[in-house]
């Protein structure tokens, strides 16, 4: 969800006029919030491009809104809870009662928006 966010971000309106370095976005736009803006950015974490699950273990915290895959504020993704629990399910299921292979292990991602695995991610399992 950090390294290839099922989302690409969420639109938002400006409500004031804002200017951020030499840009001014006048209130009214529309803006893209783009989640790999803050995903892959170094300030927020530490060698972004690794995948490294213990980043969110324990005590270790990010700041506020660099982690925001379902969205954030009043209309962030009510799916949020649901989803992190079907997905946690999931993958209990999948690795405390199969041994699995994943079958290309170089399998590019396509798609613009939305990053879809080329050939679906296909995986040989064995039931333990
Ligand atoms: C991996 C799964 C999912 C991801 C990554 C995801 C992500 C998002 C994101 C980024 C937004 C925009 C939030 C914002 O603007 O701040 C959103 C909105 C929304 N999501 Fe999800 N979502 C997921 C699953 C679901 C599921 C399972 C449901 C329903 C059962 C759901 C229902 C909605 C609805 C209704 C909105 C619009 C909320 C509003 O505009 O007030 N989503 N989601």
């Amino acid at each position: 969800m950090r390294l290839y966010s099922a989302a690409p971000g969420a639109f938002r309106e400006a409500k004031t006029n804002i200017t951020y370095e030499d840009f001014t976005i006048p209130k009214g736009w529309k803006i893209f919030w783009a989640f790999i803006g803050t995903n892959k950015n170094p300030i927020c974490f530490d060698e972004p491009e690794s995948f490294d699950p213990s980043r969110f273990e324990g005590n270790n915290v990010h700041a506020p809104y660099c982690y925001i895959p379902f969205g954030a504020g009043p209309r962030s993704c009510p799916g949020k809870d649901y989803t992190r629990f079907v997905i946690l399910t999931f993958i209990h299921n999948l690795v405390t009662k199969f041994k699995w292979d994943v079958m290309i292990l170089d399998e590019k991602v396509s798609g613009a928006l939305v990053p879809i695995p080329a050939e679906g991610v296909p995986i040989r399992l064995y039931k333990l």
